[in-house]
């Protein structure tokens, strides 16, 4: 029988097409991605300790059933015997669900296939790890998770984890590539929203201190933790939200200073902040040809923008639009209102050749107080 609430609306027929209300669109999305399975991706240099933070994951009792995505099973690996644990010999292609009712996977290719397997076990599951191999630059990666149509409305980029090794993660950000591109651990590091410092049983106080600093020059907005064998508080790196409204404003908040260049590899986090307004079409195209095109004010700068993040206070509208990019990829939204608080353009880039003052500059030419 069918309750009250499943008979279906009758609505009165027109002729002309139907009008979606944009409240209402923008509501439906929502509710979408309230719905969307999280998924963290973990990158981290060869050797890092990626598997051995699965493996815990895999192992504690957290309430979740999180299924993992290995993209790789070095021989003996941790969660390759809790794979065996959960069902005698039989692995790789196959989903094995572990005791504590997770889910594990281990494929070669990380991309299409393995989310589309996974989804086909939708609803075993209510979060994904996906650990991709030491060498992979998780830009591609994240941006088929945050902004792909056909798998967005399933899952959602909840942040990238990133581990590294603490006695050898100094050398890994410093090795020069001969072509002049930035190798795959600086790019893992400003990628990061959190990150795992692995291993500082093996490194002097000294070396991890100078590799601190590294992080810190290149990515400023990520939070750090230092670990042994992975052993980190889930809460740090799953449900963290770090594309979400609330945690981006928080952190920008967190961070208003600039970090110095550190490193030979010339990546770094550079910070502006501007009171007042913009105009929405003119703060897009800016960003757009700074992402794009590589321009400020028409002319190339040179600027390779890898992460940013921001707070725009945009003319006429009373909430705050966040913006996120990876590479060439943004997302703008609007979120909480302003209300008393002082109305403040915040942008945070992370990324290679920033000219600070430049950028600095550029935006304030379309910065107005009202
Ligand atoms: N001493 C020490 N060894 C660790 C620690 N964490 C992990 N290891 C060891 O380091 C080795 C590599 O760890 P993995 O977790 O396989 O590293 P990974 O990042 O997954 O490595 P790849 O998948 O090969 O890129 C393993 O033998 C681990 O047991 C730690 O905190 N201290
Ligand atoms: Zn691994």
């Amino acid at each position: 029988m069918m309750e009250d609430d499943d008979v279906p609306q009758l609505v009165e027929a027109d002729d002309a097409a139907p009008v979606v209300d944009e409240e209402t669109a923008q509501q439906e999305i929502e509710e979408k991605k309230a719905k969307a399975v999280p998924v963290t991706i973990l990158t981290g240099y060869l050797g890092a300790g990626k598997t051995t933070l699965l493996n815990y994951i895999l192992t504690e009792n957290h309430g979740l059933k999180i299924a993992v995505i290995l993209n790789e099973f070095g021989e003996g690996s941790a969660v390759e015997k809790s794979m065996s644990i959960g069902q005698d010999g039989a692995m790789y292609e196959e989903w094995l669900e572990l005791r504590n009712g997770c889910l594990c996977c281990s494929v070669k290719d990380v991309g299409v296939k393995a989310i589309e397997n996974m989804m086909k076990k939708k609803g075993l599951f209510d979060y994904v790890v996906l650990e991709t191999t030491g060498l992979a630059d998780p830009g591609p990666i994240a941006s088929m998770f945050w902004l792909d149509d056909a798998l967005c409305s399933d899952v959602k980029l909840d942040g990238i984890v990133t581990v590294i090794d603490s006695k050898y993660g100094l050398k890994q950000l410093g090795e020069e590539r001969s072509d002049g591109s930035l190798n795959e651990a600086v790019r893992q590091v400003a990628l990061a929203d959190r990150i795992v410092l692995n291993k500082v049983d093996l490194a002097k106080s000294q070396e991890l201190a100078e590799l601190k600093a590294s992080i810190q020059a290149i990515n400023s907005t990520a939070l750090i933790v230092e670990t042994n064998y992975s052993k980190v508080d889930l809460s740090f790196v799953l449900g963290i939200d770090a594309y979400d409204a609330d945690e981006r404003l928080e952190d920008l908040k967190a961070q208003a200073v600039t970090s110095t260049p550190h490193l030979d590899s010339s990546v770094r986090t550079v910070t502006i902040a501007l009171p007042g307004c913009v105009d929405e079409e003119e703060a897009e195209r800016w960003i757009q040809d700074l992402l794009w095109e590589q321009q400020l004010d028409d002319k190339p700068c040179g600027a390779e923008v890898l992460r940013m993040k921001g707070v725009l206070s945009i003319r006429g509208s009373d909430n705050r639009h966040i913006l996120q990019a990876v590479r060439e990829l943004y997302d703008k939204t609007e979120t909480t209102e302003w209300g008393d608080a002082e109305r403040v353009n915040r942008l945070v880039f992370i990324g290679r050749n920033l000219p600070e003052e430049d950028l600095r500059a550029s935006f304030a030419k379309l910065v107005s107080s009202e």
